[in-house]
């Protein structure tokens, strides 16, 4: 027997004592002056026990979801802010509907979102060129030109998805065939966003449309994983993280450097002379390189971080609207087909499409309101995070509400019950069912808007479009940090919805497949669909 023989069974036990002792230190919240505080507050999830903080917190993992909804029944229906443990953000403190206006309009130096993303998707680690995730003016891209802009945009997103859907829906119109309705739906987004984004090649360059997504993925996963591993050892997790982002990066900057690299000559000889022949491309690249320009700045025009911007522009809109796509066919495809909920959807496809002149323009798809009321519909049902829209309270006061008075400290780390809200009864009757056309009634909104909790917002009662935010409405966002890419997911994904509905059958799921909970967050089964190409049909 040899020393190491002998010593193993004590080594093992000395290092899990060891290890339970970091993760409660880890977990614990006793020590931090924003958690004594808050300790006051009901706590939704913690049971009395030893370690009782590290074991919610890893319960949280699975149970997130079960504690929303009955902390938001028990207390934040009463105007009652409550906490929740979390794995990756610690004690959240879940802010009631009614204060949601009050808190989220606060001035950024007492409520910040900044560093709260930052550490959300961990840029330490994930992303590789720090300037883009500070100086993020691409943001201005998204909120500005490519929204103003949609009318030269949706025939380009038109002309991507009628070759996506050919490509990856195939035009058989005798056999069904099988796609698996997530990737697919990543690989359509992906070909039609960057149509917008950046134009050909790349937009149909399936290796780089594959990367996209990979690169996208990494970022998200393996920042949950860095935020969800015990402080002393996150350095491990992002160390790897790290190495995974860096490789999809490098693997898409190969693809996108020469594009971007002919982008900027050409930009740097027109603004030299301009008689030179070439005519910049609409796109959100262009406009990304002309902002680079505006800042005065020559090293925001390095093709590293030209591409960089251009690849974190994919990461925060591909998985979103991605998402949302594939929601919204397994929300129709599973309603009645006796409640022809399909074909009257279709029929104001087919009627818009005729009258613009089998075109699809933007002025053609904001008429498209059956539609957009299908969208928003399923974006209520299925939000992307039970509780989201993180904010840390940083202003050294803190924060005080009133009725009820509540102190909120430096530090509070908040968060809204968005599907609790959302499938809450007295704001959307019959809250649980998918109703497509809720949204295009103006007495359902009314309803909803009336409602005891809401009764302030009452008067508002015009149809929502799915753009149109509202406190009982999260998907996009809230207040002045909502959601800037908005208008171009909506128009993006009615484009996709007409196509679709216009050109191919769907066949019927006896149920809904349900989503993954983990966490805070919801995410797809790569479920199969069958699909076919209707005869004759109509594309762009
Ligand atoms: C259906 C698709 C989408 C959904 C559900 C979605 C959802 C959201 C939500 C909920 C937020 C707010 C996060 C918060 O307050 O903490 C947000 C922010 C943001 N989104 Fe989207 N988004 C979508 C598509 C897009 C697209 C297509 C773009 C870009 C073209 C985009 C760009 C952004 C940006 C830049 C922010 C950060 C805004 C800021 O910090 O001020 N999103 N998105």
């Amino acid at each position: 027997m040899t020393v190491l023989d002998f010593a193993t069974p004590q080594l093992a036990v000395l290092a899990a004592a060891i290890l339970i002792f970091v993760l409660g230190r880890a977990y614990s919240r006793k020590d931090d002056s924003a958690s004594k505080v808050l300790i006051s507050l009901p706590i939704v999830g913690l049971r009395k026990e030893w370690f009782a903080w590290t074991l919610a917190s890893l319960r949280s993992y699975w149970f997130t979801k079960d504690w929303a909804f009955d902390g938001y029944l028990k207390y934040g229906k009463a105007n009652q802010p409550f906490i929740i443990p979390s794995l990756d953000r610690g004690p959240m403190v879940i802010v009631p509907p009614k204060q949601i206006k009050k808190l989220y309009d606060l001035p950024e130096d007492v409520l910040d979102i900044h560093a709260v993303q930052n550490v959300t998707i961990q840029t330490r680690w994930t992303i590789k060129d720090q300037e883009v995730a500070d100086n993020d003016f691409q943001i201005n891209v998204v909120r500005n030109q490519i929204t103003r802009n949609l009318g030269t945009l949706t025939p380009v997103i038109a002309r991507e998805l009628v070759l996506g859907f050919e490509q990856w829906w195939g035009v058989n119109t005798e056999q069904w065939r099988e796609v698996k309705i997530w990737d697919s739906c990543l690989k359509l987004v992906a070909g039609a966003s960057n149509g917008a984004f950046c134009g050909t090649p790349l937009c149909r360059d399936a290796k780089f449309l594959d990367l996209l997504r990979d690169h996208g993925i990494t970022v998200f996963a393996g920042a949950l994983a860095i935020n969800s591993t015990p402080k002393p050892f996150r350095a491990i997790t992002g160390k790897f993280v790290n190495l995974s982002c860096n490789y999809y990066f490098r693997k898409a900057l190969k693809l996108m450097l020469p594009v971007v690299k002919e982008r900027l000559d050409n930009a740097a000889k027109l603004k030299a002379d301009t008689s030179y022949n070439w005519t910049p491309p609409k796109d959100g690249l262009q406009w990304l390189i002309d902002e680079c320009y505006a800042s005065g700045d020559p090293a925001q025009l390095d093709p590293e971080r030209v591409s960089f911007r251009l690849l974190f522009v994919n990461d925060i809109s591909l998985h979103s609207t991605a998402y949302t796509a594939h929601n919204v066919i397994l929300d129709l495809w599973t309603t009645d087909p006796a409640s022809g909920v399909v074909e009257t959807l279709t029929d104001e496809c087919k009627t818009v499409f005729q009258e613009a002149g089998g075109k699809w323009t933007r002025e053609a798809i904001t008429k498209l309101k059956l539609v957009d009321s299908a969208i928003r519909e399923s974006m209520r049902l299925a939000p992307f995070a039970t509780v989201g829209l993180p904010r840390c309270v940083v202003h050294p006061d803190g924060v005080t509400l009133k009725s009820p008075e509540l102190h909120l400290p430096q530090g509070s780390m908040l968060a809204i019950p968005i599907e609790p809200i959302h499938q809450d009864n007295d704001i959307y009757p019959d809250a649980k069912k998918f109703n497509a056309f809720r949204f295009a009634q103006p007495g359902g909104v009314t309803d909803i808007l009336s409602s005891a909790n809401f009764a302030d917002e009452a008067a508002q009662q015009a149809p929502k479009s799915t753009v149109t935010l509202d406190n009982a409405f999260l998907g996009f966002g809230f207040g002045k940090h909502a959601c800037p890419g908005r208008f171009f997911a909506l128009n993006e994904l009615k484009v996709f919805m007409a196509l679709l509905l216009l050109n191919y059958d769907v066949q019927y799921m006896p149920s809904r497949p349900p989503l993954t909970n983990r966490i805070w967050l919801k995410y797809p089964q790569d479920i199969p669909v069958r699909v076919r190409r209707k005869p004759g049909t109509l594309l762009a």
